[in-house]
């Protein structure tokens, strides 16, 4: 599966240097483009009584003429409503002068149930909210209830963030074109694309050589090459330790929910450093996960000095106690030979938001140990507040600001969890399911992360298949999912990971 995602301008880019290396120049591209719509329409809509193209005046409004043209040529009732005459001489002038169906104003469009509605209002080019006639029809389709089946996106959805400019329908189906965009990923407008369909017209894959994308969708391929995997003389130590910090007696099990998750994820060592007054509860609960008293950030560091773990887990269950955060801190500025990395989750992200400068100011200091952090939206919210209330920016913008502002690692959760590294690269999860919304799912993802980091996977990979192993079990198992179910759907997903064929 190609898993680049491109945005509305890098794949813009991608129609140029097309179109400059040939054999196909622009009217090619969109005549190829309407034809696998057309081909889908008669796939999926075959039995549609009509077919109502609605093209606006830019070449999506272009790719609409020549769906039009096909579908008519298939023997398909075709009506076409135009929101505007494309500018002489484009493309899509072309492509409606080669239309046989002569266009009526969309204003004047009324949708019927038993036709299919094709959306070319609007596609890569939209700059500003839908309004006008564009909305007014919207809003009737969408009142009508007829299937819309929209060209390279939903109109009204931005391909750079998913959100709605104004309205957009709610297609069946959408078809793009050479790559997926930000928009069919990101909620809302992954909701609104329905199934999407990513057609080739022509541009050929070493137009990415010129792009080099920086964002893609979270499959196996993009990490598991990285992805570790034992020797068979590998001993439990060299296959990753990790370490869990434990909460107090009342919350225990948020770290042992994380602690379980690492050993499942491969660390061939875990240990869980509780307080004192939380070892006899914690003892009650583990077999294979060791056991070690830590009650002050100092013996916390000597274990550190003693084990030097691969990674470590900071921050489910906690606890929000200054104290708890002076420690948290003392680790974000440690030996990175004593500790390589921290995932930062839950109470730590809490401690963060409230100590922000210092924190910044201590993963800036060289030598610290690499750090993931795993916010949902509203940790995220109180950890960067400034990204949040700025509206040009889209969810895979604040992952990665937020990445660059922490140098490191961020998975910004949701059910579409982009994961972001600080050199710009990024991720968009697609395969999470309703069902991981459940309490103590982060705990485990923190630690599926931490145990991947322990055996060595740089943070960028780690935290992305830890994303993509989460989503895969909680899909795997849906309905009536708990945390602790989590940890144990992993063993076969893992051995399908080693079993995948090269590139995959
Ligand atoms: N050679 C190419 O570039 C190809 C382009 N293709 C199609 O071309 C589309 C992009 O075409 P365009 O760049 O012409 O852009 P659009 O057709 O999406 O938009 C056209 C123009 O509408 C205006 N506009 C934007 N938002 C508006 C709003 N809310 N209300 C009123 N006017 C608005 C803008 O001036 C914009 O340039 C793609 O989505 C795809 O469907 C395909 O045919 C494949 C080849
Ligand atoms: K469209």
């Amino acid at each position: 599966m190609s898993h680049e995602i491109l945005t509305p301008t890098e794949m813009g880019e991608a129609d140029r240097l097309a179109i400059a290396a040939g054999p196909f120049d622009g009217m090619g591209l969109m005549r190829r483009a309407g034809a696998a719509v057309a081909a889908a329409v008669l796939e999926r809509f075959g039995g549609a009584e009509a077919a109502d193209i609605l093209c606006g005046p830019g070449n999506n409004g272009g790719d609409g003429y020549v769906v039009a043209r096909l579908l008519h040529e298939a023997g398909v009732p075709v009506r076409v409503w135009s929101l505007g005459a494309p500018r002489q001489g484009s493309d899509a002038a072309i492509a409606a002068a080669e239309c046989p169906v002569t266009p009526k104003p969309l204003s004047d469009f009324a949708p019927a149930p038993a036709s299919v509605v094709v959306d070319a209002l609007f596609g890569a080019g939209l700059s500003k909210a839908l309004d006008g006639d564009a909305a007014a029809a919207i809003e009737r389709c969408s009142r009508a209830g007829a299937p819309v089946v929209a060209v390279d996106l939903p109109s009204g959805v931005s391909g750079a963030s998913g959100k709605v400019l104004g309205a957009a329908p709610r297609a069946t189906m959408t078809v793009t074109f050479f790559r997926r965009k930000p928009g069919h990923l990101l909620y809302p407008g992954r909701a609104l694309c329905g199934e999407t369909i990513v057609a080739d017209i022509g541009i050929g894959a070493a137009v990415l050589e010129t792009i080099r994308p920086a964002c893609f969708q979270n499959v196996p391929a993009l990490w598991r090459e990285r992805f570790p995997r034992p020797g068979a003389a590998s001993h439990k130590y060299a296959r990753g330790h990790v370490g869990v910090l434990s909460g107090g007696p009342t919350s225990t099990g948020a770290a042992r929910l994380s602690a379980m998750a690492a050993a499942r994820a491969g660390a061939g060592a875990v240990t869980l450093l509780s307080p004192g007054g939380a070892l006899q509860v914690n003892a009650a609960h583990l077999t294979s996960i060791m056991l070690r008293r830590a009650d002050t950030a100092g013996e916390i560091a000597q274990w550190l000095d003693e084990r030097r773990p691969g990674a470590l887990v900071a921050g489910p269950g906690l606890g929000l106690q200054d104290e708890v955060g002076d420690m948290l801190l003392s680790l974000a500025g440690i030996d990175g030979g004593e500790l390589g990395n921290v995932v930062f989750d839950a109470d730590a992200l809490t401690h963060l938001s409230r100590r922000r400068e210092e924190f910044l100011a201590a993963f800036q200091m060289p030598g610290t140990p690499q750090r993931v952090l795993t916010p949902h939206e509203g940790e995220f919210a109180r950890v960067f507040p400034e990204l949040l209330a700025d509206d040009g920016l889209s969810k895979l913008d604040r992952a990665r600001r937020a990445a660059a502002l922490t140098g490191g690692t961020v998975i910004l959760k949701g059910p579409d969890t982009v994961i972001a590294g600080p050199d710009g690269r990024a991720a968009i999860n697609a395969n999470a399911a309703p069902w991981l919304a459940t309490a103590g799912s982060g705990d485990v993802l923190a630690g599926i992360c931490a145990g991947l980091l322990a055996q060595g996977m740089p943070p960028f990979e780690a935290a992305c298949a830890a994303a993509w192993l989460h989503g895969e079990a909680g899909s795997r198992f849906g309905p009536g999912l708990i945390a602790e179910d989590l940890p144990g759907l992993l063993p076969p997903i893992l051995r399908e990971i080693s079993d995948l064929p090269e590139g995959r």
